[in-house]
């Protein structure tokens, strides 16, 4: 304003050029003298925050750096987790978790010393002592820190990342999660989002479409495969210790070898068991997944019914197939067999020459295929094709194993795996199915032996282990119309999803987090 005046005093002195009349008018007139002065009082005032005043006994410290921080804490946690430094015993920021107050502040950092809390040492405490110091207050909590020696380090996963987890997480009941609610709870078949994968044995993920909130911890693939091992073993152990303790030596071992040579028989022993476990056990942890976005021209997704025999598969796609004939498919079988005198060829089988046969095997053009009394049956890849070419969803029934063959973008499958429910409901309903079949019907129902219900569980549990990674969905079939429902409306739900997650090998087989992170079992996993 005082400026302002200046300017008019010294225009007026001028030559009262137009211009200059003009200018004075303008600042001359009372919104703008008031607009000014509003200006000026504003300007006067200090809206810095008051720091507190430096503590005396800083100047004495021989301490490099102390850095003092203040953060505002509502009830929700600050989003970090300490832990005691083992060299130094002192108490260190182990993780900032994203979208956190402390990550949002951008003042606290990983491995940052934590000196002080609202005042009050931290010397000589332990995590578990410091924890009650921070849940019992709220507003401004004052932080003395040592900040860790930066080392301007960027996150190296800056892509954004999505997995399916292959189990369900409760951190609840988890004994080595570092902090119960830093942690995230999910469920099987769930996306996650990965925000840091900085740390090699807690992750840090979102659930999908939650990327503004705070992040919570997840094992990484490589602790959860560690965990499973582990129990592996305690389940061994348990059940036969002699080959458990085998096992063991045999890992002790194998770090041994060329010392002892004395050893080398009884660890080479082991190691060919040991061996032998890692071929058929395949940890499920996490598959990476990208979105697809389905136009409405492109063809459906095959839908790979796979499960033990007699649980119920072919019963259930029949059951697809007459609740809606036009949408649902499903393939031709090639054979060598005659073809009998009621039967049609391309609809009840494709019947083809031996030599015709052996070359599709050569050429690989067989899903599945195998020989019964001395003639050979198989489903082929044409089938499908011709199935799905037609716009219909293509039903196909196969043994796990098999799905590899079409387990590609091509085809990207949907894998539905039936699995029977516990023995007594098994027993239950199969009887049950058996006595309210009417007498012309009773020829067709298959009865099981308790021995046939033994042998479909096992064969459930294997083919879990093995291919459990496999499986977009599980459809337990108890009571066969729940089973048949809950199988319709997740397909109905998938069909009508506007974005769907496939694995990231299906589009990128070579993506470079599969190069970085690839533990082997299969490509796609990280
Ligand atoms: N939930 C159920 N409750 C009662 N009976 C069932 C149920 N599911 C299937 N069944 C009956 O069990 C028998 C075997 O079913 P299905 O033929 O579908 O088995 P599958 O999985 O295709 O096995 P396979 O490959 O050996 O033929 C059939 O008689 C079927 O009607």
């Amino acid at each position: 304003l005082f400026l302002c005046f200046q300017l008019a005093e010294g225009l007026i002195y001028q030559s009262w050029r137009d211009e200059a009349k003009e200018l004075v008018d303008l600042v001359s007139k009372p919104h703008f003298m008031s607009f000014l002065f509003v200006h000026d009082s504003v300007a006067q005032r200090d809206f810095e925050p008051t720091l507190p005043p430096i503590p005396d006994d800083v100047l004495d410290s021989d301490e490099d750096t102390v850095k003092y921080v203040s953060l505002y804490k509502t009830k929700e946690p600050l989003g970090a987790t300490i832990k005691r430094d083992r060299s130094t015993g002192a108490i260190v920021v182990a993780r900032i978790m994203r979208g956190g107050a402390a990550d949002k502040s951008g003042l606290i950092h990983e491995g940052d010393e934590l000196k002080e809390v609202n005042g009050v040492s931290l010397e000589h405490k332990k995590p578990n002592e410091v924890l009650p110091l921070l849940d019992c207050s709220q507003g401004e909590v004052k932080f003395k820190i040592i900040p860790a020696s930066s080392s301007g380090e960027m996150s190296p996963h800056k892509k954004k990342m999505f997995l399916r987890p292959l189990f369900d997480y409760d951190p609840l009941e988890d004994p080595a999660v570092p902090c119960k609610d830093a942690a995230l709870v999910f469920k099987r078949g769930e996306v996650l989002q990965i925000v840091s994968m900085e740390d090699d044995t807690w992750w840090q993920a979102c659930h999908l479409g939650d990327s503004g909130t705070r992040a919570g911890l997840i094992p990484s693939k490589q602790l959860h495969e560690r965990l499973l091992i582990l129990l592996l073993i305690n389940i061994l152990m348990t059940l036969c210790p002699n080959i458990a303790s085998l096992f063991l030596a045999g890992l002790r071992r194998s770090f041994r070898l060329g010392r002892k040579s004395s050893w080398a028989r009884e660890a080479a022993r082991a190691k060919r068991w040991s061996t032998g476990i890692h071929r058929t056990f395949t940890a499920p942890t996490y598959i990476e997944v990208i979105p697809h976005y389905r136009n409405s021209t492109d063809r459906h997704r095959l839908v790979a019914l796979v499960g033990p025999s007699g649980v119920g598969v072919s019963e259930l796609k029949r059951r697809l197939l007459i609740s809606d004939p036009d949408h649902y498919g499903v393939t031709v079988p090639y054979t060598t067999r005659e073809k009998r005198k009621q039967e049609k060829d391309g609809v009840d089988y494709h019947f083809v020459s031996i030599h015709m046969f052996e070359e599709d095997i050569l050429n690989q053009r067989f899903i599945e295929y195998g020989r019964h009394k001395a003639h050979y049956y198989g489903t082929s890849l044409d089938s499908v094709n011709r199935v799905m070419a037609e716009g219909k969803v293509c039903l196909l029934d196969v043994h796990p194993s098999k799905i590899k063959h079409v387990y590609t973008s091509e085809y990207k499958p949907y894998v539905v795996f039936v699995k029977p429910p516990r023995i007594e409901e098994l027993r239950l309903t199969r009887r049950r199915a058996k006595f309210i079949c009417d007498e012309e019907n009773k020829n067709s129902v298959r009865i099981f032996s308790e021995e046939q219900f033994e042998d479909m569980i096992d064969s459930a549990e294997t083919m879990e282990n093995q291919c459990g990674h496999l499986f977009d969905k599980v459809i337990v079939n108890g009571d066969i119309a729940v089973a048949f429902r809950e199988l319709k409306a997740d397909l109905k739900r998938v069909e009508e999803a506007d974005v769907q997650w496939i694995p990231a090998e299906w589009i990128c087989p070579s993506s470079p987090t599969k190069a970085r992170r690839s533990c082997g079992y299969l490509g796609g996993w990280i």
